[in-house]
């Protein structure tokens, strides 16, 4: 069984929790026995009424009680810490698979089912683990030894025990068939609830500027209504089992009693005897119960447990390389090279790149243009392996990108995302996120030369400003350019820059442009960008059509050989800011 795997590296804390079992199992067995002498011998035998026997007897059954006692509290303290530990260790697995996830991989199990994968499955498997060591382990040893007591005992009354247990099982198959489906389904209805309170969260602005929180809150309720309805049943299900069983079991005792008083009086039986198999059929039914209700909840446990075995099992598609190989210490640097490059989506039905091939080059500027959606952003994901081509190569310094260690690589290519994403922290922290050793001078460096100073120098704190989850207390603009000053920080070999000037204005824009050719000579820069007015002075521009590379070369060339570049220059520039004739 699989969740015997997860406990198998906490083999001698189980052993101890079964040790304890055991115990507490040989303590709770020997009490019916001593009860049925006490009533037998002190009660209406031949110590009747003798108080140092009675003493002692109490004494004795005292000491089983207390030994069971702490036999039980022992195993309840190692089953909660095996089964936080083997949590912790579930989680930690999960998160690192995650983390090397490329998005198509995230988006297939959708962010919010990651998260409940990682909290609540998890959850779902550390209940299991605490009440399998607790109570399923010690049920099986109580049932079988009670089953033998009683029929040493009274052969004659134990078909009432028989029949009680049919009648458990009867309760349990019953409940079984009609709460199954709901257990199941109960984790997929939970991360609905988590997958639409997400949304919604992300989308408030939105959803608050078309006036469409009642909409969404009845979304909300719709799945959060299910839920209930799931949880209710299941819980009503096994609340309606509670009494159902007490009847079974008061029906058993008053059972035991009549019969038994029968064999009493005809001499078959002691009174203390009948006393004691009564506790161990209680004992019996509890067992069975006990089993049969870890059977109907189990399930939800190994739905929980396959669905962190599907994160698990996913063989991310950008792998580390099983012998990284560096580029040679005397190779050109900043040479990154696209070599009749193709991708195309997992499940997509069409390549989104196709046959790409350029390369970059130390100090100066590659752009990349076309209209959107036409792969640009797709095609320099491809630079740091966010992704990796499904034909063709793509090389740094000589080596093939998919050779090199991922480490080495993104310390090589600092890509700045279209989405500049910043965390909890500080305006130093998220700086200095990709890097180790820069120091306040570094910073301050690539802030300068991101064009943010400003924001530094503005705020009291300066570099110490706080900055909140997401950046969501600095403009579109100031997020950009700290993300751009984050990678700068790393001083990397390619600079790849997706649309990361959007969100600033002409001048700044320009500033920033001059700025990295001035002070990152060494540097090649790769840059995706819509604005033409960008890029126009960029060493080599590159013109993707639907994928395809349509044009290659400077602004100039470009305007006269490529009508796909003059469209969209034109669309954007006047002709006299191109340096075209009017008539052109
Ligand atoms: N994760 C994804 N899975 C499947 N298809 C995708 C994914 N991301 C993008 N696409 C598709 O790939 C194509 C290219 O997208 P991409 O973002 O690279 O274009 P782009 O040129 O950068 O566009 P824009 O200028 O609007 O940012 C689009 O048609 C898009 O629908």
């Amino acid at each position: 069984m699989r969740l015997a795997r997860l406990l198998r590296s906490h083999a001698g804390e189980v052993v101890a929790v079964f040790a304890f079992l055991v115990v507490q199992a040989v303590c709770e067995l020997s009490l019916p026995r001593y009860m049925s002498d006490i009533v037998n011998v002190g009660v209406v035998g031949a110590e009747t009424g003798n108080s140092a026997y009675l003493g002692h007897m109490a004494l004795v059954m005292f000491g089983f009680c207390a030994g069971s006692l702490v036999a039980a509290v022992l195993t309840g303290l190692i089953a909660s810490r095996v089964a936080a530990a083997v949590a912790r260790d579930l989680r930690r697995k999960v998160f690192a698979k995650v983390m090397s996830f490329s998005p198509a991989e995230v988006n297939r199990f959708s962010q919010s089912s990651l998260i409940t994968r990682c909290t609540n499955d998890v959850q779902q498997i550390q209940n299991m683990i605490v009440m399998m060591l607790r109570m399923v382990m010690l049920a099986p040893v109580m049932g079988v030894v009670a089953v033998v007591q009683v029929m040493t005992m009274g052969g004659g009354l134990a078909w009432i025990v028989g029949a009680a247990l049919l009648a458990v099982l009867g309760v349990i198959a019953v409940l079984f068939v009609f709460t199954m489906p709901r257990f199941k389904a109960m984790q997929t209805l939970v991360d609905r609830v988590n997958l639409i309170a997400r949304e919604i969260l992300d989308g408030i602005m939105t959803i608050r500027a078309f006036g469409r929180q009642d909409h969404e809150l009845a979304r909300f309720d719709g799945a959060s209504g299910d839920l209930r309805d799931a949880q209710l049943f299941v819980n009503r299900a096994m609340m309606l089992m509670m009494p159902l069983m007490m009847l079974v079991m008061n029906v058993t005792t008053v059972a035991i009693v009549w019969f038994g008083a029968h064999e009493v009086a005809a001499g078959a039986m002691q009174a203390g005897d009948m006393m004691a198999f009564i506790s161990y059929a209680m004992m019996i039914v509890m067992s069975f119960l006990i089993v049969s209700m870890v059977a109907v909840i189990l399930p939800r446990a190994e739905v929980s447990i396959g669905r962190i075995q599907e994160v698990l099992d996913v063989e991310p598609a950008v792998r580390e390389a099983e012998h990284s190989t560096t580029p040679a210490a005397d190779a050109p640097r900043g040479r990154l090279v696209f070599n009749h490059v193709s991708f195309r989506y997992p499940d997509a039905e069409r390549d989104v790149v196709s046959d790409v091939s350029f390369s970059t080059a130390p100090g100066k500027m590659t752009a990349i243009v076309g209209s959107t959606g036409s792969g640009k952003s797709t095609l320099v994901q491809l630079a740091p392996r966010l992704y990796d081509p499904t034909a063709g190569t793509i090389t740094l310094d000589g080596v093939d990108t998919r050779k090199m260690s991922l480490a080495d690589l993104r310390s090589r290519v600092g890509y700045v995302p279209q989405q500049g994403f910043l965390f909890s922290g500080t305006i130093a922290s998220n700086v200095a996120f990709g890097t180790d050793d820069a120091d306040e001078k570094d910073l301050r460096h690539a802030i300068d030369v991101a064009q943010a100073t400003e924001l530094v120098t503005q705020k009291e704190d300066g570099l110490e400003t706080a900055i909140a989850q997401g950046g969501t207390n600095v403009s579109g603009g100031q997020r950009q350019r700290l993300a751009i000053a984050r990678a700068l920080a790393t001083h990397p070999e390619v600079l790849v820059l997706d649309d990361s000037f959007s969100a600033l204005d002409y001048a700044t824009d320009a500033r920033l442009r001059k700025a990295l050719a001035r002070e990152q000579s060494d540097t090649a820069v790769l840059v995706v960008a819509q604005r033409v007015a960008s890029v126009m002075n960029a060493d080599q521009i590159i013109v993707l059509d639907d994928g395809r590379v349509v044009g290659q070369g400077t602004h100039e060339e470009l305007l006269r050989s490529c009508p796909e570049y003059l469209e969209i220059a034109k669309s954007q520039l006047s002709a006299k800011e191109l340096g075209l004739g009017e008539g052109e």
